[in-house]
């Protein structure tokens, strides 16, 4: 599906250079510090741009850089006419508030859906750029024709560009969520009524397929070291109804999303 999607860009991309006279829609991709599977990450997003003929422009700062660098840096990104989306890769360094850096980022170029402003829109069914991941996630249910009104949808993980987005992406689509949580009582007996399970806890195979009943939908946005999600995938495969794979599942449908996003940008802005 993610191929599907590249190949659709590639020609609205073209469209859209010859009404430029050449010029090329710019994807911005800011990394922090020196994380090497963060790099890889940012690494594989500006290679998708290439693939699909839009230029990305990798800014790569110091673990250092302050709050202020960082904001500045954003402002020259948002003030720049040829950059249509800034992707910002989570996470940054803890010295920085990376909640006022993504806040900073212009709407209209917040293709990586990370905004306050872009999230509350979303949220509340208005037209914005979704987070990229849980967008991607959508993107899959929709293209299986997965049923999601009236299911139960069970979300493990609430962090702000994963699974809280993605709770409120399910139930704008109108299932029962559940959001569960470190806090969460009973998780195992929870995660057993979930027609959807969405694992989104950033913890390798902690939600065991045991857990999990026969027959449902079953969702990793996990991403450890050697191919491990969130979910003990090899448990689930024989009795779930459908279910993403790592690699291969949610990783490039994330990617997808974000350089749809980044034309869908380009056209609008007209640059
Ligand atoms: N602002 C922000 N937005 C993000 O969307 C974001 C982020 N920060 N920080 C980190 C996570 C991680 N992430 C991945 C994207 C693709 C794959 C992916 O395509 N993985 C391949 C395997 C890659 C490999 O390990 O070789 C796959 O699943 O098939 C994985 C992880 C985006 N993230």
């Amino acid at each position: 599906m993610s191929k599907q999607i590249e190949l659709e860009l590639a020609g609205r991309v073209q469209v859209l250079r010859r009404g430029l006279d050449g010029m090329v829609p710019v994807l911005a991709t800011i990394l922090v510090g020196g994380d090497p599977s963060s790099a890889t990450y940012v690494r594989m997003k500006g290679k998708a741009c290439e693939r699909i003929g839009l230029e990305p422009r990798r800014v790569e700062l110091p673990e250092e850089t302050t709050t202020e660098e960082l904001l500045s840096e954003i402002t020259k990104l948002n003030e720049d006419p040829r950059v249509c989306g800034i992707l910002l890769q989570h996470p940054v360094p803890s010295q920085i508030d990376e909640r006022a850096c993504f806040n900073h980022i212009d709407l209209a170029k917040d293709v990586d859906g990370v905004t306050v402003l872009g999230f509350g829109r979303m949220s509340m069914g208005e037209a914005a750029y979704g987070s990229a991941t849980p967008a991607g996630i959508m993107r899959l249910l929709n293209h299986y024709k997965v049923p999601v009104e009236g299911k139960h949808a069970v979300v493990i993980g609430r962090s702000p560009i994963l699974g809280k987005p993605v709770a409120m992406m399910l139930l704008n689509a109108n299932a029962t969520v559940t959001i569960c949580h470190s806090k969460t009582q009973n998780l195992p007996e929870i995660v057993r009524t979930a027609d959807i399970v969405v694992g989104a806890v950033g913890r390798p195979e902690f939600i065991k397929g045991e857990w999990i009943k026969d027959g449902a939908v079953v969702i990793d946005a996990g991403y450890h070291p050697g191919g491990i999600g969130d979910i003990e995938l090899s448990a689930v495969i024989d009795k779930c109804s459908a279910y993403t794979p790592v690699p291969g599942g949610v990783g490039p449908m994330t990617i997808a999303t974000l350089i749809a996003q980044t034309v869908e940008a380009a056209e609008k802005l007209g640059r």
